[in-house]
């Protein structure tokens, strides 16, 4: 359902991106890896409308989403949590939460059922909703962030290093969300620094090296590669 062909990216006249080619099905949990500074944030940014392409296409179920703002890529049904979470300090985390159906508007009927879904992933947000967006630890931004993108009911999901930054002591609380989502049935890009840090439930692996994407396979097949140890295995 999600195309990208041939996509390069240059920031301030510089190529970032070369010639990227990435397909994500219904229901598939892509996996794609590369060291910091590789170009992960910039694709997933490129593909919702935040970064303009040089050369290429996004494609969204054989329709182009170039020149599309980033709200209306959202309002397509693709959702994002940045690395950085990106919660509203000045909201609360229920306004945080109900901030994805805005961005995608539906019946009240419809949009309650999409909120109730978000809290049954991160059961804990249940706890602190009237708490405000600055007053979160990394983890607690990280449930908002994700529970914000999924208020929006997206098909596909682009998760920006979930567990970065992230005390040990929460990551299996985030791990068994994202395993939540998929089972639902919706799909997920997620980039991820490390291979080791990939949950094992992901259909495939893609990793980007300087803005290229130089290895496609499965995650065992990754773990095993040379090149992909090399690039990928959190000690670079
Ligand atoms: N606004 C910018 N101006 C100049 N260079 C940029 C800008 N944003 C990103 N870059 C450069 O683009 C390259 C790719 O960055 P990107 O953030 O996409 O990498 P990444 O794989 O997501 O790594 P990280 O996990 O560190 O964010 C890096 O070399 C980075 O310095």
């Amino acid at each position: 359902m999600l195309s990208v062909e041939g996509l390069s990216v240059d920031i301030a006249g510089t190529s970032i991106l070369r010639d990227i080619t990435l397909d994500v099905n219904e229901g598939e949990i892509v996996c794609l890896v590369g060291r910091n500074g590789a170009g992960k944030t910039t694709l997933l940014r490129a593909i919702m409308g935040q970064l303009a392409a040089r050369a290429g296409a996004v494609k969204w179920r054989g329709a182009a989403l170039t020149g599309l703002p980033p709200h209306l890529v959202a309002r397509r049904g693709i959702g994002f949590s940045p690395e950085e979470s990106e919660v509203f300090a000045s909201l609360s985390v229920a306004q945080n939460i109900a901030f994805g159906t805005w961005t995608r508007p539906a019946p009240a009927a419809r949009a309650q059922a999409r909120v109730a879904f978000a809290y049954e992933v991160f059961p804990k947000l249940t706890t602190y909703m009237a708490r405000g967006g600055a007053e979160l630890s990394g983890g607690e931004r990280k449930m908002v962030s994700i529970a914000r993108a999924l208020a929006l009911d997206p098909e596909l999901l682009l998760l920006d290093e979930p567990f970065e930054g992230l005390s040990p002591a929460i990551i299996p609380t985030i791990a068994a969300g994202i395993a939540s989502i998929r089972a639902s049935g919706k799909a997920i890009l997620m980039a991820e620094s490390n291979v080791q840090h990939i949950p094992d439930y992901v259909s495939r692996i893609c990793v980007i090296e300087r803005g290229e994407i130089i290895f496609r396979g499965s995650l065992a097949e990754a773990r095993a590669d040379p090149l992909v140890r090399q690039v990928a295995s959190g000690l670079a």
